[in-house]
């Protein structure tokens, strides 16, 4: 009776199959019958069927024994034990399918080296799945040199020779040093062999001058064939049963008409099954790439093919899941090298997948996802260089998607981008309800076989708009024109390629224009489009951003909303988005210019308040550069705020405003930028409406271009209204106290302003409050001075300027065209020490002094002066204040020294207080007051600090 039946395939392995255990006499002892033959029990797989199974393998097959000589023994021993004759009848092995397959694929660099294939073999051996299969690239660089071979051959190149021997030197000293005894002696054989035939055909390659597609198909081929049987017998040294496939055999592809290949699953399948009948290994290493046709010729899957390969592999075997190992940790939410804060994504849909590598993303390619979606075998993309990393799980419905409870940003995933395009746009108005007219367009774009990537149609359907690659975007017109040569010939259309008429159909007439150097930003995630608020948010960090959005298409799938954009915009839009669905935080990129007093100072509190706001606020300040008049010093990643001081001064390079700015704005991965003038300086503020105008954000406590000439200032604010970017200045008035915003307030609620009134200068007011007994005037500005109350030049404060200044900014914040020679201004200067000052020539002096400290020096030659005035002021029981004025009624100003009784609200200040009194309509009777220190370094710093916590906030970060 048959008690086995046999499914030996090769020499080395020898599958029995048991056909019935109880069949077999009782007293058969299994193991000593394992013995006698000289065979081993391989691990048992669970019992699927009740046909009870066991493998065998040979030791002896391993020398020269044939497989009847195992045969025979087995018989005999059988025989021996059960004491009839065994009957051993041949066997077809049926391909066990389902979740027992594993299935891994290398890419070429995994396996570009001995190391490294024998890297994958460990990868291999610990995976403990019941079933493996592998599919390996040919060894990195090999393809390329392959396909270098049939150039050099077919362009008569006698070199190819030399070439090939380098290919068959690579495999040969990477067998050397991987393979040993009749691993390395067969493979040395066939690899002989393969170069022999390889030889002979670039030979005739060489003779014809041309080589057709299937000679190119089989020449590349033979990388993943010497990769795989390298890689084979490696798994079979460490004692595991595993066959190498050539894929040539099993996998069987139809091409089409768009240079790809259609897999005949039935087929692969049919000869999947056979080839397993003759090879049923626990593992297998597959070569990817490569095919053949149904006429058994072979070909290839094409680009990215070893992934497709694995894919359609996991298919056929109904896998568990296809492990594809490459060189980066997992898929990124964006392309790493455009936005440095992407980050890897746990999971994804297929569909997600899809989306992101159709967008550009290097995922996967999109047909890599077909094969395996039908079974829902996920597919994790993982790093052979990190194994700690768990990679990319690509599946049906990835589980942090399905649970309740999740925020916005999980339903976007990533984002992905698409450069070189054209925006064709087809605008007509007798386009409206006339059927054909999508058809007549696209069949004029399909006739010079353009790919068109995004398509969108306003419903009122006067417009379509679509993208294509700029390549494309010639032919594309000239096809529209030709499609519509009758009109065109007829004089009726204009014939410029950038914008030309077409005729339709004879009612409808229709502009074509077309916007070059376009991009597209897609943001991919599963159900983002359905999810109230995504798109909001998403246009709106572009809004913020200050990008224009030239189309829109959001699929019905709703996996992706695709934007059009200008090129030179794409990668600031990829970070804007990225950062507001990615960075937890409010991130905005900052530079300081001029650290003097309030410049250090500001730093020094933002050193201070960072881990607070960052863990409370939600709010990333990130100082990129600082720059002083002579040096800077500029960060890729944030300056680290604890010792600014001394990396500027080991570090710091020539300070250069245009490469400050450029850095602090173009150079990272942050979408917002603000850069926080800190200096006095006119020239500074001479930038702010260019920064502006490419939506770098302005803080500043620098009052010189809101009091500057009116037009700029007009210009300024004009384009501050248009825009989304923000320009902050509260401390310009009273430092850190809440003027401009209380105006604001006012302003914007709809009450009028009348007058405004008071000391707005905390030198001044520092100097009249201490300016009492036998102290000197010059004494006093000397300690406001080192309080840091003073202007950097002192001048500014005692001449009235800065006041004026003030008076100014009010002015014109309150409606009111001043320009600062339009205010008269009582200067405390003495006549000897003034400067030249540009609105008022008559205080122009030829001695005047130099310098500030020069200025300082010379200050108590004229103390007298001052202390007559105050005495005269104190003879009458009145004290002096310096005070600015700003009438809005009578649409004037003034800043003046004035006399008050000593019981007034102005003569009951300490320290460097500043008061400022506004009448208005609705505080007629009582004006509203706002009363404190208006000057110094701390109160300065945090007023600015305030402002830039303000455009966080406005940029979205928690109020
Ligand atoms: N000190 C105070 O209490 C208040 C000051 N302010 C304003 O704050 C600003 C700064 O004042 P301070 O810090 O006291 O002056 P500061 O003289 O201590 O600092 C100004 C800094 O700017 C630098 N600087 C000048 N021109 C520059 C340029 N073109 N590029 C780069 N850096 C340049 C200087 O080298 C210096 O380090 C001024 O506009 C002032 O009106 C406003 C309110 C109160
Ligand atoms: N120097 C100024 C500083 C604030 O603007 C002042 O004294 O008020
Ligand atoms: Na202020």
């Amino acid at each position: 009776m048959a008690y086995f039946s046999s499914a030996i395939s090769n020499p080395r392995h020898h599958h029995l199959r048991l056909l019935s255990p109880n069949a077999l006499p009782h007293d058969v002892n299994l193991n000593k019958l394992f013995s006698a033959s000289q065979c081993r029990p391989l691990p048992l797989s669970p019992h699927r069927s009740p046909i009870f199974r066991l493998d065998f393998i040979s030791r002896r097959a391993r020398k020269e024994a044939s497989k009847s000589k195992i045969l025979a023994s087995v018989t005999v021993s059988l025989h021996t034990w059960v004491d009839t004759p065994v009957e051993i009848s041949p066997e077809v092995v049926k391909l066990p399918k389902g979740d027992v397959w594993s299935v891994h694929k290398f890419g070429g660099t995994c396996v570009g080296s001995s190391e490294r294939i024998k890297n994958v073999a460990n990868i291999i051996l610990n995976d403990d799945s019941e079933r493996k299969l592998v599919v390996v690239s040919a060894m990195s660089k090999v393809t390329d040199m392959m396909y270098d071979l049939i150039n050099r051959a077919q362009s008569r190149d006698e070199s190819y020779v030399s070439a090939l021997d380098a290919v068959l030197d690579k495999h040969r000293a990477t067998a050397l040093d991987l393979l040993d005894e009749d691993g390395l002696s067969s493979f040395l054989s066939r690899l002989h062999h393969d170069i022999a035939n390889l030889k002979a055909m670039l030979r005739a390659i060489y003779i014809a001058g041309h080589a057709t597609e299937s000679f190119t198909d089989f020449v590349v081929g033979h990388g993943e064939l010497w990769s795989a049987q390298m890689l084979s017998y490696v798994i079979r040294k460490a004692g595991v049963d595993c066959q190498w496939m050539d894929t040539r055999e099993v996998l069987v592809v139809n091409p089409t008409n768009t240079n790809q290949v259609d897999p005949d699953y039935i087929e692969s399948e049919r000869r999947l099954e056979k080839w397993y009948s003759r090879n049923p290994a626990s593992t297998v290493i597959a070569t990817g790439f490569i095919a053949s046709t149904p006429q058994n010729i072979p070909t290839t899957l094409k680009r990215d093919g070893s992934d497709f390969s694995a894919a359609i592999m996991g298919a056929l075997f109904e896998a568990r899941q296809v492990t594809i190992w490459t060189d980066v940790d997992g898929v990124y939410s964006a392309d790493p090298r455009k936005v440095s804060e992407a980050v890897i994504l746990k999971t994804l849909s297929y569909q997600e997948a899809w989306e992101m590598s159709y967008f550009g993303a290097n995922v996967l390619h999109p047909r890599t996802i077909i094969p395996v979606m039908k079974y829902n075998i996920p597919i994790i993309i993982r790093n052979i260089f990190n194994l700690s990393a768990t990679g990319t799980k690509i599946c049906r419905s990835p589980a942090d998607q399905t649970e309740d409870g999740q925020s916005l940003e999980s339903f976007v995933k990533g984002f992905a981008t698409i450069d070189n395009l054209a925006l064709v746009n087809v605008e007509g108005t007798g386009m409206a309800g006339v059927p054909g007219t999508a058809s007549a367009i696209f069949g004029a774009v399909k006739d010079v076989g353009a790919n068109v990537i995004m398509i969108s149609q306003a419903s009122s359907e006067h417009s379509v708009c679509f993208a294509v690659p700029e390549k494309e975007v010639k032919a594309v017109a000239e096809a529209l024109q030709s499609r519509f040569r009758q009109a065109l010939d007829a004089g009726r259309l204009s014939q410029d390629l950038f914008s030309f008429f077409i005729y339709v159909s004879p009612y409808l007439s229709s502009q074509v224009a077309i916007i070059p150097n376009c991009s597209i930003l897609a943001t991919v995630g599963q159900k983002m489009a359905s999810t109230p608020g995504v798109s909001a948010t998403l246009f709106n960090a572009l809004a913020k951003a200050n990008i224009n959005v030239r189309a829109i298409a959001q699929g019905c799938s709703e996996y992706n909303i695709t934007v059009v954009l200008k090129r030179e915009d794409c990668i600031r839009a990829l970070r804007a988005v990225h950062s507001r669905f990615y960075l937890s935080r409010t991130t905005i990129a900052m530079g300081i210019i001029g650290p003097g007093l309030i410049g250090s100072t500001l730093l020094d509190q933002l050193r201070d308040q960072a881990a607070t706001l960052k863990e409370e606020f939600n709010i990333d300040l990130r100082v990129m550069g600082i720059t002083g008049s002579s040096t800077m010093l500029l960060s890729d990643s944030s300056i680290d705020l604890s010792s600014w001081r001394e990396l500027k001064q080991q570090k710091g390079e020539v300070a250069d405003m245009e490469k400050f700015v450029h850095h602090v704005h173009g150079n990272h991965f942050i979408p917002n930028t603000v850069l926080v003038d800190c200096t006095a300086d006119s020239t500074v503020a001479g930038y702010y409406h260019d920064w502006l105008r490419k939506g770098i954000h302005v803080v500043t406590p620098n009052k010189k271009a809101n009091s500057g000439p009116l037009d700029q200032y007009l210009k300024l604010r004009a384009l501050q209204r248009q825009s989304y970017t923000h320009y902050f200045y509260e401390a310009t008035v009273g430092a850190g106290l809440p003027i401009i915003s209380t105006l604001r307030g006012l302003l914007e609620t709809g009450d009028k302003i009348l007058r405004i009134e008071g000391i707005f200068s905390g030198t001044l007011s520092y100097i009249f409050n201490n300016f009492i007994g036998n102290r000197t005037f010059s004494e006093v500005v000397a300690e406001a001075k080192q309080e840091g109350f003073t202007e950097p030049d002192p001048r500014d404060d005692l001449s009235g300027t800065d006041v004026c200044r003030k008076v100014i900014i009010l002015a014109r914040e309150s409606g009111l065209k001043l320009e600062l020679s339009d205010i008269p201004v009582e200067s405390l200067v003495p006549e000897p020490l003034k400067v030249r000052n540009k609105f008022n020539r008559s205080t122009l002096k030829a001695q005047a002094c130099a310098s500030a400290e020069e200025f300082m020096q010379k200050l108590p030659e004229f103390d007298h002066e001052l202390t007559n005035k105050r005495q005269a002021a104190e003879e009458d029981g009145d004290v002096l204040r310096f005070v600015g004025v700003v009438d809005v009624v009578n649409e004037e100003g003034e800043v003046k020294l004035r006399r008050y009784k000593k019981d007034h609200p102005f003569a009951q200040l300490s320290g460097s207080d500043n008061i400022i009194a506004f009448t208005t309509t609705r505080y007629k009777e009582q004006p509203l007051i706002v009363r404190g220190p208006g000057a110094g370094a701390q109160v300065t710093a945090g007023g600015v600090f305030s402002d830039i916590l303000r455009l966080a906030s406005y940029l979205g970060a928690p109020s």
